[in-house]
């Protein structure tokens, strides 16, 4: 039966993740691809105080609706539609809106804890690691967080030492053994980006063959 091809992009936090996946993206002029990102599937915290929010640990398996995730990867695979949640990280919860999507022969599953959940990782075709510095990812992260997430260097520091740290130890680093291909410092890869994109190439035109 026909099936998309899905793609795993997993790594640290500012590891280059996005930008690898769009990367890849755009190799691909005339074939529709759908980037599926797990931070939009951050649980709806809506029912806590903005300050209780705070203290929530956004790099703990637990703070990820991981079952409505599966539940919209399942249906995107069997060539389904999904409303796809819409996250706001400013007020750390999920936003009212939902996007529309619809489901693309290409699938990539973007975020920092997609190999963590072994039904996740039993849905995925190809597994990447994006493996880039822990300096160079704090440094993007500040400047990221600072400029798009509405934080402020005090706060993106503490948040790094007490849990961004601690938990890529514990969770995230222990799932490069789950990858197919580890790709040394992200978005700047070309080769591994042109490794990447002929392998999907390969793998949609078997596909269209059967
Ligand atoms: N190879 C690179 N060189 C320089 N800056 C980069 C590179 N890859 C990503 N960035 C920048 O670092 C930040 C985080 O990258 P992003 O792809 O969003 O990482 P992630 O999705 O893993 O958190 C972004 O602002 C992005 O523009
Ligand atoms: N309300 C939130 C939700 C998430 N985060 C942080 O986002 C990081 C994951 O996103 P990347 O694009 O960096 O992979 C994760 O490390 C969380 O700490 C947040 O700060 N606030």
């Amino acid at each position: 039966m026909k099936k998309p091809i899905v793609i795993g992009v997993t790594g640290g936090s500012g590891s280059g993740k996005t930008s690898v996946s769009r990367a890849i993206l755009d190799k691909f002029t005339d074939v529709s691809i759908l980037l599926l990102e797990q931070d939009f599937y951050y649980k709806d915290q809506s029912q806590l105080p903005f300050e209780e929010r705070l203290k929530t640990n956004y790099d703990h398996p637990f703070a990820f609706d991981t079952d409505l995730f599966i539940e919209d990867l399942m249906k995107l695979i069997r060539y389904e539609s999904i409303d796809q949640p819409v996250y706001d990280y400013a007020m750390h919860t999920r936003s009212d809106k939902v996007i529309h999507r619809e489901p693309k022969d290409v699938i990539i599953v973007e975020g920092i804890l997609i190999l963590e959940d072994e039904r996740l990782r039993n849905l995925m075709d190809i597994k990447v690691y994006v493996d880039t510095d822990d300096d160079i990812r704090i440094i993007r992260r500040i400047k990221r967080d600072m400029e798009e997430r509405g934080r402020t260097l005090d706060s993106v520091i503490h948040q790094y030492l007490s849990v961004v740290k601690p938990m890529h130890q514990q969770f995230i680093e222990p799932t490069k053994k789950f990858a197919d291909i580890i790709i040394p410092e992200g978005g700047q890869n070309q080769v591994a980006i042109d490794l990447m994109t002929t392998k999907i190439a390969s793998i949609l035109s078997d596909n269209r063959q059967k």
